[in-house]
């Protein structure tokens, strides 16, 4: 099979479509309009993904296309921009379904008397003001391309608010025709997450070739910020997508779950879990395993997606872990890692100290680029591109900076202070209210 390649012709409409603004759904949000889904509710879902992914793809492959230095001739990133523009097609392409002008008022009128009116008000994410937007220009009218484009198909296409969920569909029965195009839709976006799988790995080692071509060991700051806009586009992607074919396939329908989000996601439990799998890896690669105290006020439930929160954790233990081992080594004993999780009106934040040695000063701001490691480097294929979050002691530099995008995803932060000499604290801010919007540039 030869390899898709994007064309000029496809190009240009990618072009059209990174005109228009993205759209971001904040963390209530997406759980207030999963709550009861219908047939009717996610024909709304996937008619505004269908709209809003192409505008998302299209975004990412014209900055790929335009990166600084000749980081956009690098084999690996063309190979990445080609999954962006071939997925951006797969959707164009996807006809929405033919529904007669009966239907369509029928769903308007659902639409109308539904509970939008309850949907939480989305407030700017504070962490976009840490992530400098490409210079981007987007078109202000109309809001979506689809509305006036007519290389694409709009047949059936019904108007759609792009910031508004609809949560009361649930009375609105559904004809087949539309039952098949939620099923269609959802098998074009899960082959669309496959395919994009090894875009971290890929990105990476297109950095890898960039900086064979450069003299420089560590990364220019343009290079950080597009890597962190990436990457971060790449969670909301994923995200989306995640959540919306969970939700139609009933996958996680597991008690206080909507979608991938869990209701009363338990911070102590989830910590529990992820100080288990931190220790059982650390113990594989040096045989020891500091013991890890955590101080948990009570059983802190709030909204969140569970897995975001695992990795996180786990990333940060395993550096914690990693460094009391390698100060301290088998002979002497090893002091505890402290994880104190606390809880306030806005916040949910766990810090982690350990006494580790800490880092200097001059070294901090190198933490948080990407590929910065003082671990032995690592096979980056092998161990990537199994699954998104890899389990191998240290070796990428990615762990600090894609941890500190994950937790900003949702509004919340992490910092990182150390004592050089002694030991390092990571903060990690969880936001309580989850209704700050996906930063998206
Ligand atoms: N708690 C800590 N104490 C001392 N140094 C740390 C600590 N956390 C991170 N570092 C330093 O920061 C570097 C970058 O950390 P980061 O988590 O980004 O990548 P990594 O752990 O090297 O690799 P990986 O991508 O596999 O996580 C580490 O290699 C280490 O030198």
């Amino acid at each position: 099979m030869t390899a898709f390649q994007m064309t000029p012709h496809l190009y240009d409409k990618i072009k059209y479509f990174a005109r228009f603004p993205q759209t971001g759904v904040s963390l209530r949000q997406m759980v207030m309009f999963g709550q009861k889904p219908s047939q009717g509710t996610l024909f709304k879902a996937s008619q505004f993904l269908h709209e809003e992914l192409p505008i998302r793809l299209a975004h990412r492959v014209k900055e790929l296309e335009e990166l600084p230095k000749n980081l956009s001739d690098m084999p690996s990133i063309v190979k990445v921009k080609n999954w962006y523009a071939q997925s951006f097609q797969d959707l164009i392409e996807l006809r929405p379904p033919r529904i007669s002008n009966a239907i369509k008022e029928e769903l308007l009128e659902a639409s109308k008397t539904s509970e939008t009116s309850a949907l939480p008000v989305s407030i700017p994410n504070p962490s976009l003001r840490n992530i400098i937007p490409p210079q981007i220009k987007t078109a202000k009218t109309p809001s979506s391309p689809r509305s006036i484009s007519s290389s694409t198909s709009n047949h059936g296409s019904i108007p759609l608010d792009h910031h508004r969920y609809y949560t009361n569909l649930e009375t609105f029965k559904c004809p087949p025709e539309i039952e098949e195009y939620n099923q269609s839709f959802t098998r074009t976006i899960e082959a669309i997450k496959r395919r994009h799988d090894p875009v971290v790995t890929t990105v990476a080692q297109g950095i890898l070739e960039y900086k064979e071509t450069s003299s420089s060991h560590t990364i220019d700051t343009d290079i950080q910020q597009f890597l962190d806009r990436f990457y971060m586009s790449r969670i909301g992607i994923r995200t989306l997508i995640g959540q919306h074919v969970s939700l139609i396939r009933g996958s996680d329908s597991a008690k206080d779950y909507v979608g991938v989000i869990c209701t009363r996601t338990n911070i102590k439990h989830i910590a529990r879990d992820a100080i288990a799998n931190a220790r059982s890896v650390c113990e594989a690669h040096y045989g020891l395993a500091p013991d890890v105290r955590m101080f948990c006020p009570a059983d802190i439930e709030f909204l969140y997606v569970p897995s975001h929160l695992n990795h996180m954790l786990f990333e940060l233990l395993k550096n914690s872990l990693r460094a009391v081992v390698e100060r301290f080594g088998a002979d002497s004993p090893l002091p505890p890692i402290k994880v104190i999780i606390a809880y306030g009106r806005e916040d949910i934040t766990i810090k982690i100290s350990d006494e580790g040695g800490g880092i200097s000063r001059s070294g901090i701001p190198l933490v948080w680029t990407y590929m910065y490691t003082t671990a032995d480097s690592q096979e980056l294929e092998h161990e990537y591109s199994q699954s998104e979050f890899r389990a191998p002691m240290a070796g990428f530099g990615y762990g600090l900076p894609l941890s500190r995008l994950y937790a900003r995803y949702f509004g919340g932060d992490l910092k990182l202070i150390s004592m050089e000499g002694y030991g390092t604290d990571v903060y990690l801010h969880l936001n309580r209210l989850s209704n700050s919007d996906e930063p998206l540039m």
